[in-house]
């Protein structure tokens, strides 16, 4: 139960307040000695304090006096104070100093009751608030308070000033880029480029251009001298995303970068000089790749000269619901939605949740559930980690399971979008056409646009 600090000589008004606040632990004081006691003993979220105290009701001195104390003491508390009738300019001088509200007598037991209430809310705010930021290590945007979590960001961060090639070991999702630029965003590189490039998405026989450049005419289409991605980085990071997925044909090339700092372009003989930081990551098992001779063992060597793990989502205690909140602040500002926070129940299935995909699969579940949640909680439905959903999945294949998710999804969107097509396409992230031929494939001939 929330604590409720009164800070008032007049007996008549702590019977009236003891009964408007039957929801919180109500303590008392009758001084400024007594409040300060209290204070410290009680840790009270919100303070009423009457101006007017013993020796000198009738003067605001050692109210004000009181409220400076409580307010150095416990800066966060929210402290309403209750000045005479008529008594602004006492009320105002409480303000200048910190309070957070004032109220003039005679007590109205409604009034002071929203007065408390919103003081509590808004002292609850600030203190998720102040958590999510010590939550924060200097590692940039790594948002999480786990023991692991900080374990990684406190290795990064040490190696962050040196030029050690650094490798970054992790599941897919789990914020191996977010760790590579907090590195650069640490060090003294960081004014000068952060250039990421993943080696699993570009084919293997273009890679090598891409990241050495290269010269005009080296081969068909080449049209013009062009730089690769490694020269761009120059003075800064390189990042290498999934260097497991590096061609066995490339690797010695990028070792003798690695070792002598020196590249040339594809069809050129010139010796480009380069000085950059490299950091690699990888969802892959190098060692195990080293001993299959897919990977070679001199680079693996070159490349992790120090290693670090980033845990699964699932390892990282209460972060999922950290992570959570600080996702729903930013997609409901971004998809204009009125949901305000998590269902008991939501959370707790997001804690159950093995979250193969990590972040990105928390913050997938998220957007969706924002735009689908009706109410103003998101429930655990609304993320598709519903229990009764699992039951009732059971006699469902994969197809209906996903067919049956895409028309609610549909449904909902096109209900939010107040009936609007193309704001539907737009909030399932969908093309319009994309959107008509699931209309018509799952048969919605009732939201199918008459043409
Ligand atoms: N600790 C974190 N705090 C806040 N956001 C994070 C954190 N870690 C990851 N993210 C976000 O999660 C998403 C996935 O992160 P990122 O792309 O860095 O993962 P990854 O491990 O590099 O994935 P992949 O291996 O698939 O490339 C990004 O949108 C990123 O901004």
């Amino acid at each position: 139960m929330d604590t409720l600090l009164v800070v008032d000589d007049d007996l008549g008004i702590q019977k009236q307040l003891k009964w408007s606040f039957s929801d919180y632990d109500v303590i008392f004081a009758d001084d400024r000695q007594s409040a300060i006691a209290q204070l410290r003993r009680f840790e009270p979220k919100v303070v009423t304090l009457d101006l007017g105290l013993p020796p000198d009701p009738a003067n605001a001195s050692e109210g004000l006096e009181a409220l400076a104390e409580i307010l150095n003491l416990a800066p966060q508390t929210k402290v309403i104070v209750v000045t005479g009738n008529n008594d602004k300019e006492n009320a105002l001088k409480a303000i200048q100093l910190g309070a957070y509200d004032f109220y003039q007598k005679p007590i109205d037991s409604d009034t002071i009751r929203i007065l408390v209430s919103r003081a509590m809310t808004l002292f609850d705010l600030e203190q998720e608030n102040r958590q999510l930021s010590q939550s924060q290590p200097a590692m940039g945007k790594i948002i999480g308070s786990s023991e692991s979590i900080q374990q990684a960001s406190r290795r990064a961060e040490k190696i962050a000033q040196t030029d050690i090639s650094t490798l970054l070991l992790g599941e897919s999702g789990t914020g191996k880029e977010v760790f590579a630029r907090s590195i650069h965003d640490l060090s003294a590189r960081r004014n000068k480029p952060f250039v990421a490039i993943n080696c699993a998405s570009i084919p293997e026989n273009l890679l090598e251009s891409e990241l050495f450049g290269y010269e005009k005419g080296a081969f068909t289409g080449a049209n013009k001298t062009t730089p690769g991605k490694i020269e761009t980085a120059q003075g800064g990071t390189l990042f290498l995303d999934e260097i497991g997925d590096m061609p066995i044909g490339l690797q010695a090339k990028m070792l003798r970068f690695l070792q002598e700092r020196v590249i040339e372009r594809v069809g050129g003989r010139q010796e480009i000089p380069v000085d950059i930081r490299v950091v690699c990551a990888t969802h892959r098992d190098l060692q195990a790749m080293v001993a299959e001779q897919s990977f070679r063992e001199d680079l693996f060597y070159r490349v992790s000269e120090i290693t670090i793990r980033i845990p699964p989502l699932r390892d990282r205690d209460s972060d999922v619901v950290l992570l959570a909140r600080t996702f729903l602040a930013a997609y409901k500002d971004e998809y204009g939605s009125k949901v305000k926070g998590f269902s008991e129940s939501a959370i707790e299935a997001m804690m159950k949740h093995r979250w193969p995909g990590n972040i990105r699969e928390l913050q997938n579940k998220l957007k969706s559930a924002v735009i689908l949640a009706e109410g103003n909680l998101i429930q655990a439905d609304d993320l598709g980690l519903s229990p009764d959903a699992v039951g009732g999945m059971q006699n469902l294949n994969l197809r209906e399971v996903r067919e049956e998710a895409e028309s609610r999804a549909i449904r909902q969107a096109w209900h939010l979008a107040e009936q609007n097509m193309s704001r539907t396409a737009e909030l399932l992230g969908i093309t319009r056409p994309t959107l008509y031929s699931l209309i018509d494939k799952y048969r919605m001939d009732d939201i199918k646009p008459s043409s």
